[in-house]
């Protein structure tokens, strides 16, 4: 009898009742008693939910009020100092996720390469750890009390620690053994609830490249907390990507089980032999996307894995935890047939899984299903990009915009109001006419202009107004994508995002941002920006199809962008900027993988930009800091013009610049978007001149660091204010 097995289950709810619930909370609407009754019945559901599909490893402690790293940090009681003074369990614990009137908050950032974000647990030298596994004999008692006899899920200590920030820049490496010897009592402790209890030690930092240390300091962890106690089973489960080199490790130490990614890491096949005598946990149903299983192909993975591993070894697992999907299909009504038909979600993975396990059971490999699919009918091989090389298209955009020293811009978006998005709302579900919500937006959109051309920016845009979302926007108006009803994925905290559904061929069948923009821009003299979002940004932020390679999907959605910046400049549109947001969120785990990557990045982003004359500036915008790692990429996408964030790390990345000798402009946000606090003009001078140390004056621009929806107008107007007083006094 082979086995079934859940990584872990998403916790928010099926029509987000956990969301509803915090948030009722902390608005003072409700009380805790009531957020843990709705955390109690969720959790009951989703184990049922598992129990009714017959899965053999349910977990438990995978569940969590905000974030499970935040959850580890205090159950190892790593608690910063700031938060010490908390007396009540409870509200110490938000007040770490989310700040409160004297405290900021802890940190927050990206969960691997998903867009999960988890807290950033603080450390620092003398800290001491104080082990508290209450959640865990709370959740563990629930379930037993349910029937199901539930593995126990907890962070692994090498992610953990790697994931963790030391405060007071002390070496990270210096905190290992009392992170071990951490987990060591909390392994104790547990053991206490019963015999033979698996502990699920989550270690994506497996599936990334690792520095040696890493790897000799997991052998020790795991030889440790292999001997706690007999009466545990150590599960050590890796995602995301193959985890080769812990596998020839962690096969030598005294672990029950190893899981492998076998979705995203089929080379972890290569890895098979040093499983030796544990237990292979096959990571076989993609957790982290949302179509529908292939069981044939699935079924000859099955088969290649039992060539090395004896079948009463393996253990038929998703190939990470569903939190990264929504959780079913079964809420959504208005998605074509042809749609939802491909569509699988958590609730309809855990059939496949015990589908695939029947099937692989009674040794019936199911038929080769039909490819429904149309090949894409562009390839990715020759882009289509004539544009000269950038001095040439300089000296031709200089003439053609004639900008002042330091041209100022924003990066698009301008606050949106309550306003704002009730109108969008109200076109979308049909209460008001299109004529209406056009006169309404043509309202905000030369609102917008005055009060730019009032604050005297150089190159202004259209505000955005019409936009709830930069990726949903161009995917409801493009071929090829799906908007779920309820497709919710946990982003952090209580908030969810619902990703577009990228499922066929895409392309452009009418205008995308061509009225907004012409209609701007016949209201100034100004340069209008025009604003899109790049193909890149757009993949990475949607559930793509798998059926064809990314590359090929990112080159249709590139050749639709295309169409419109053609559009645009034909419109007399001079400027336009095609965000890439989230480029470096899609880097590959794997160093290997990452020219790949780069490749299809690159080339997609310039064949989305391909049309463009010479003379028409192309910009982009990316929301990170840190391009040490990759500049010459920045620089062979070959955009006029780059608006970066900087406002938080001084000119330190603009070194980087400076260093790979990078030609075109490049706009470093000179304030922080992300706070209302308003900077003063001397605060921006002072960054201009560090700008100035390290870059010649003609290749700066001055702008905020990113776009500016989510800020009131009126901080909004007066840091703009001070920003070009700025520029004006190192004019
Ligand atoms: C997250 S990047 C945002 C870019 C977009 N153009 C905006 O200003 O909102
Ligand atoms: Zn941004």
């Amino acid at each position: 009898m082979s086995q079934t097995y859940v990584t872990g289950f998403p916790r928010i709810g099926e029509k987000r009742e956990l969301k509803f619930a915090l948030e009722a909370y902390w608005a003072g609407n409700s009380d805790f008693e009531t957020v843990k009754s709705v955390a109690k019945t969720l959790r009951e559901r989703h184990w049922n939910y598992q129990k009714e599909r017959h899965i053999d490893f349910i977990s438990c402690n995978d569940f969590s009020l905000y974030d499970t790293m935040l959850d580890t940090a205090v159950m190892l009681g790593a608690i910063p100092p700031r938060f010490q003074g908390i007396e009540d369990k409870t509200e110490r614990y938000f007040a770490m996720a989310r700040g409160d009137a004297q405290r900021s908050a802890m940190e927050m950032t990206k969960w691997f390469n998903t867009n999960y974000h988890y807290i950033v647990p603080e450390i620092h030298a003398h800290m001491a750890f104080k082990v508290d596994i209450s959640k865990i004999v709370d959740e563990y008692i629930e379930a037993k009390a349910l029937g199901i006899d539930p593995k126990i899920n907890l962070i692994g200590p090498l992610t953990f620690l790697a994931l963790c920030n030391p405060v007071d820049g002390s070496d990270l490496f210096g905190f290992f053994d009392d992170v071990v010897e951490a987990y060591a009592k909390v392994l104790h402790a547990i053991s206490s609830l019963g015999e033979n209890i698996v502990i699920q030690f989550d270690e994506p930092l497996f599936a990334k490249t690792l520095e040696a240390k890493f790897l000799s300091l997991l052998k020790i962890a795991y030889e440790r907390l292999g001997t706690v106690s007999r009466h545990l089973k150590i599960a050590v489960v890796t995602y995301f990507d193959r985890a080769n080199e812990a596998v020839e490790i962690l096969g030598n130490c005294p672990i029950w089980a190893i899981g492998l990614d076998f979705v995203y890491g089929e080379e972890n096949l290569e890895a098979l032999l040093h499983v030796n005598d544990k237990m292979l946990i096959a990571g076989l149903i993609d957790g982290r996307n949302v179509w529908k299983n292939n069981a044939s192909k699935t079924y000859v993975l099955i088969e290649k894995i039992s060539k090395t591993i004896d079948a009463d070894h393996i253990i038929l697992s998703t190939s990470c935890s569903l939190l990264h999907v929504p959780f079913s299909t079964r809420f959504e009504e208005k998605l074509a047939p042809e749609v939802k038909s491909r569509l699988s979600f958590a609730l309809e993975k855990l059939e496949e899984l015990e589908q695939i396990n029947t099937l692989w059971e009674k040794r019936e490999k199911p038929e080769i299903s039909a490819c429904t699919q149309k090949a894409p009918s562009v390839k990715s091989s020759g882009i289509f990009y004539t544009r000269s090389a950038y001095a040439t298209r300089f000296a031709l955009q200089q003439k053609a915009l004639n900008l002042p020293l330091f041209p100022t811009t924003t990066i698009g978006s301008f606050p949106q109001t309550k306003e704002t998005r009730a109108v969008r709302n109200a076109y979308k579900k049909g209460e008001i006419t299109r004529e209406q919500y056009e006169a309404s937006l043509k309202e905000s959109i030369k609102e917008c202009v005055a009060i730019q051309e009032e604050l005297g920016l150089d190159v202004l845009v259209h505000g955005e107004f019409e936009r709830n979302d930069m990726v949903e926007y161009f995917g409801e108006l493009l071929e090829g994508f799906a908007f779920s009803q309820n497709g919710w994925v946990q982003s952090y905290g209580s908030r969810c995002v619902k990703p577009p559904l990228l499922y066929g061929n895409v392309s452009r069948k009418q205008p995308l941002s061509v009225d907004w923009t012409v209609y701007a821009q016949s209201l100034t003299d100004k340069p209008m920006k025009g604003m899109l979002t790049g193909p890149v940004t757009i993949l990475n932020w949607s559930f793509v199809r798998d059926d064809i390679p990314k590359s090929e999907v990112a080159y249709e959605v590139a050749t639709a962008i295309a169409e419109e910046v053609d559009e645009l400049q034909r419109h007399d549109i001079k400027i336009i900027q095609v965000d890439e947001a989230a480029f470096k969120e899609g880097y590959p785990l794997r160093a290997e993988k990452i020219k790949a990557y780069e490749k299809w990045a690159v080339e997609s982003f310039k064949a989305s930009v391909g049309t463009a004359w010479d003379q028409t500036q192309i910009h982009t915008h990316m929301c990170y800091s840190n391009f040490n790692d990759i500049i010459d990429t920045i620089e062979r996408m070959d955009a006029d013009v780059i608006t970066i964030e900087t406002s938080r790390s001084g000119n330190k990345l603009l070194k980087v610049f400076q260093k790979a000798n990078y030609k075109a402009q490049i706009g470093p946000g000179v304030y922080d978007i992300h706070s209302p606090r308003v900077p003063s003009v001397e605060e921006m001078s002072e960054q201009i001149k560090a700008f100035l140390q390290v870059l010649p004056k003609e290749q700066l621009w001055i702008n905020p660091d990113c776009g500016l929806k989510t800020r009131g107008w009126s901080e909004t107007k007066a840091a703009l204010a001070n920003m070009i007083k700025a520029v004006y006094l190192a004019r």
